[in-house]
């Protein structure tokens, strides 16, 4: 379970997060969205340490991560998937998996788990292309097989549908659910694309300008009319 309390950073004088506050459960999907700049990505950046926020808690499992470095929050259990991938273009598909498997030791950091091949077939059929030849979906699907090879147990993923083909995107959202299912990790995601959003979440975040303005059950965002609030 991811708890955010109070989460404040800024960019020089503009502040760009205000006493963000929300929990991402085990099992769960949960959704931030909000329009182009309210700070989505860089509330992702802070949970990963990418960025040092200027107060509040994170906490994962129960421990305050907030002054963690990134490789510290992976060897907890996170894993981040960044707006446009950032796959290494030049290494296999195989040689990107790998990396995913940096945070263990021994065996278990050289096997890669059957289950990536499994719930992205398209990976085996190309693992030892390059990476940079792969589709924008398939470098997506490839994207999401790293972080799921650190077997986290906090996957966050930033518009894992910005340009991505429709079927990929289908396959995409199906894995989502799969893995939420399994209940054995929380699952952050923050979405453009409503109604992928609306298809997944179990509880959903509306940010704006900084700040949570709405918050409430995936179930009910048709209700609590929350694509009209993301249009305003
Ligand atoms: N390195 C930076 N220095 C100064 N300001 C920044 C920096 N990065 C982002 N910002 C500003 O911070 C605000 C939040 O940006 P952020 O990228 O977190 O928003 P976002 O909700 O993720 O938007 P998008 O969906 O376009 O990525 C924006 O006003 C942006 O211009």
């Amino acid at each position: 379970m991811l708890i955010v309390n109070k989460l404040n950073q800024f960019y020089g004088g503009s502040h760009i997060l205000r006493d963000v506050a929300f929990e991402a459960p085990v099992g769960e999907v949960t959704c931030i969205l909000g329009r182009n700049g309210v700070g989505k990505s860089t509330l992702l950046r802070c949970l990963m340490g990418q960025l040092a926020a200027r107060s509040g808690e994170v906490r994962l499992q129960g421990e305050d991560i907030r002054t963690l470095a990134p490789h510290q929050r992976v060897e907890r259990g996170m894993a981040y998937v960044p707006q446009g991938r950032e796959i290494f273009p030049r290494l296999s598909v195989e040689e990107n998996l790998r990396m995913g498997l940096a945070r263990f030791k021994g065996r278990q950091g050289r096997v890669l788990p059957d289950s990536v091949f499994e719930m992205f077939p398209v990976l085996y059929e190309m693992r030892h292309r390059r990476g940079g030849d792969l589709s924008g979906g398939q470098q997506q699907q490839l994207a999401i097989g790293r972080a799921l090879v650190s077997r986290p147990s906090l996957l966050i993923l930033d518009e894992p549908t910005e340009g991505i083909q429709p079927s990929i995107i289908k396959e995409i959202g199906n894995v989502i659910r799969q893995l939420a299912s399994r209940g054995d990790m929380a699952i952050l995601l923050v979405e453009q694309y409503y109604d992928f959003a609306e298809a997944l979440a179990d509880r959903y975040v509306v940010m704006s300008r900084g700040e949570v303005v709405q918050r409430g059950h995936g179930h009910a965002m048709a209700g609590d009319r929350v694509r009209e609030l993301l249009a305003i």
